[in-house]
């Protein structure tokens, strides 16, 4: 049987400027120590993890959204290096450029991400047809990513939704409005899967976790609402990851870092991997950070050969936590 294949929907890509400081002192003169450009938006990155993972024997990694004309030959290029399937709907003008400043003292990335493109309604209409093509039965799709600021603030929950009446597993990665407004969808049209990180959990629900247990029940309401698996990342902390019968939190040993950029990107593509898969949630657990762990160490948003992301798995602190009310 041939496994599934694996779809990523960027709305709002972006080519990601990463300049390297010594020291992030604002409103100071800096000289960069390095700089460089890369294809980025969170579903390419996720598509460009996968691909770095991907067997000859198995599907090639499909990716859509919408890229400017302009500068798209830069996505064409990271596209051709990895044999992504290039389903990108083209727009008028340039893919917008983020800066990235990395503080090579404390290790800590600021990220400046602009607006991005505005698709208008038939372009979305368009987009729709991508998807309905490419989104097979089965499919792992993940959604990820800021919208454009153009498209209306349902318009993951609204591609949710249609996705999974195609029969496609959904993972959406975004925050904010976008967010909440895909999580207010009946049970039978939210994802499958979530990848908030910790802030953008908080701010859906509207205040601070305290401890750990109440970022695990946030977590596991969600789960009883008809989510399958919520993942926390939670930066240099790991991640926490639940569902309705498990909930399991993963820390990395302490890691030497060059860039942060796309580390959650990683931890999705390595959680997809080990689900298309069929693995234990613990499995899922170690491979999403050992993907992450495994970019960290590079500049440019890649993995490394399999055996280095394997050698890491075993490397990853992954406890089960006790819920007063979990089933099992
Ligand atoms: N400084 C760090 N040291 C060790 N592991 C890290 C560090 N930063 C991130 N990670 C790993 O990467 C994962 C994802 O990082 P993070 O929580 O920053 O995601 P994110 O906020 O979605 O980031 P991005 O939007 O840049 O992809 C974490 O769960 C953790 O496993
Ligand atoms: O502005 P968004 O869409 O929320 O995030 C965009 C972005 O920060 O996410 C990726 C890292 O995860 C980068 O490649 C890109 O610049």
């Amino acid at each position: 049987m041939t496994a599934p294949p694996f779809l990523t929907v960027t709305l709002n890509p972006a080519i990601d400027q990463t300049v390297h400081l010594t020291e992030l002192v604002p409103g100071t003169v800096h000289r960069a120590t390095q700089a460089e450009q890369q294809a980025g938006g969170k579903g390419v990155n996720v598509a460009g993890y996968l691909s770095d993972w991907r067997h000859a024997s198995e599907p090639p990694i499909v990716a859509t959204g919408f890229l400017g004309q302009i500068n798209a030959p830069t996505f064409q290029s990271f596209f051709d290096s990895k044999q992504i399937i290039d389903r990108f709907v083209r727009l008028p003008g340039h893919t917008r450029r983020n800066i990235k400043l990395v503080d090579e003292t404390s290790g800590d990335t600021t990220d400046i991400n602009l607006p991005g493109l505005a698709p208008d309604a038939d372009r979305l209409d368009e987009l729709r047809g991508v998807l309905d093509t490419e989104a097979q039965p089965g499919a792992i799709v993940v959604l990820s990513g800021s919208l454009p600021p153009s498209l209306p603030v349902c318009t993951y929950r609204d591609l949710v939704g249609r996705l999974r009446s195609r029969g496609a597993r959904v993972l959406l990665d975004t925050s904010g409005l976008p967010f909440r407004e895909a999580l207010a969808a009946p049970a039978e049209a939210l994802p499958w899967a979530i990848k908030p990180n910790q802030e953008e959990l908080e701010e859906l629900l509207g205040h601070r976790f305290a401890n750990l247990d109440e970022m695990v029940q946030a977590a596991m309401m969600l789960c009883r609402r008809g989510i399958g698996l919520v993942i926390v990342s939670r930066g240099a902390e790991g991640a926490l990851f639940v569902s309705e019968r498990h909930a399991l939190l993963g820390q990395p040993p302490l890691l030497k870092v060059s860039s942060t950029v796309g580390a959650g990107d990683a931890l999705v593509a390595g959680v997809v991997t080990a689900c298309r898969e069929n693995a234990e949630p613990e499995i899922v657990a170690r491979m999403g950070l050992a993907f992450a762990a495994a970019t960290l160490a590079h500049r440019n948003q890649s993995l490394p050969d399999r055996a280095a992301v394997l050698s890491r798995m075993d490397s990853m602190h992954v406890e089960r936590l006790r819920a007063l009310d979990m089933t099992a």
